[in-house]
């Protein structure tokens, strides 16, 4: 290995719905981190790697960083999202904060708020720059930004890879400027350390998230119950939690058909995941006030980086 292999740790952080989990996708290049264009649909710390001649950089996608203070903001769930994305700041050799191109909001700078008193490098990525009618219309938010924090680095991009020049490679080369020298941590095949059972869950959930868009309460889990990988096929059974029978009603839908049609599109994702056969079950159970009861809630799965 040559000594000059850089390998380090990357934080994603912004708010809901900049375009985090398409970025963190489109460097891995395989889909391991869901996306909905309804804001907060990031629950877990995901950790992606990508690796090549040069670099290793693990990723870690975290939620959107919001505040506490809010009313609708105080539940459980909430507090526990917000100590995922702030643990996951220590210990990262850059963080990219993430803003779109249409400019600086209050939640933005709160985000910039929960960053100051790290000495970590923090990479400015302006997302969505495909929305802009001009690069030209860059260049005051840039100033500002500069005027705002100390940014290592300002790179505009579009995550979603529109247009020729999307910058995503340069935004790669800018952060392994910052990692230190060393051999690749992982192993090179290796694009997450989640076990199946957990991306599982999370193509179930984002399935759930596209059927039923904003009707979906925000109070939903999906647990993977069974999960049996045999050499040509799978057997997986998930639970998906609710709150309300009223909240049952509308995931499983008039004569199951929404259920069905959230199943069938998992499973279709799940056998391109497992590269086999899958049998997929889902079973839709209510248990009230889950998302506001802290150990319900690390029973299925939310303390992972807590
Ligand atoms: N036009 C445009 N849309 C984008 C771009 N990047 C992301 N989006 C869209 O923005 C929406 C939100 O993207 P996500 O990647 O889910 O955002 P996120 O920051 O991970 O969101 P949370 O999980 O809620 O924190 C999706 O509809 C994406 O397709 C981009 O470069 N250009």
């Amino acid at each position: 290995m040559k000594s000059e292999y850089k390998f380090g740790y990357v934080t994603i952080i912004g708010k809901p719905n900049v375009g985090k989990s398409t970025l963190m996708n489109r460097i891995i290049g395989q889909k391991i981190s869901i996306t909905s264009h309804r804001p907060q649909t990031t629950r877990h710390r995901i950790l992606g790697i990508h690796t090549d001649d040069q670099k290793q950089i693990v990723f870690v996608d975290t939620p959107g960083i919001h505040s506490v203070a809010k009313k609708s903001n105080r539940r459980t769930i909430n507090r526990v999202i917000n100590k995922t994305a702030i643990t996951s700041i220590d210990g990262v050799d850059v963080v990219c904060l993430m803003i779109p191109a249409s400019g600086w909001t209050d939640a933005d700078r709160h985000v910039l708020t929960a960053l100051k008193g790290y000495k970590t490098p923090v990479v400015l990525v302006i997302n969505k720059l495909d929305k802009l009618k001009s690069v030209n219309d860059l260049l005051p938010l840039i100033s500002q930004s500069n005027e705002l924090y100390p940014f290592a680095a300002i790179v505009p991009i579009s995550a979603l890879g529109r247009g020729s020049n999307d910058n995503v490679d340069h935004l790669l080369d800018v952060l392994t400027t910052h990692l230190p020298d060393a051999p690749p941590g992982f192993d090179e095949d290796q694009i997450t350390d989640r076990s199946y059972r957990f991306l599982v869950s999370e193509l179930v959930r984002e399935q759930l998230f596209r059927r039923l868009g904003d009707e979906l309460p925000y109070a939903t889990a999906v647990e993977v119950t069974e999960f049996q990988l045999e050499d040509k096929r799978a057997l997986i059974n998930c639970d998906i939690w609710v709150e309300k029978d009223s909240h049952k009603a509308m995931v499983i839908g008039k004569k199951g058909e929404a259920l069905k049609q959230i199943g069938t599109a998992a499973r279709l994702n799940c056998e391109r995941l497992l590269e086999r056969k899958v049998f997929l079950e889902l079973f839709v159970k209510v248990r009230s006030g889950w998302s506001d009861n802290a150990r319900d809630l690390y029973s299925l799965g939310y303390d992972e980086g807590v």
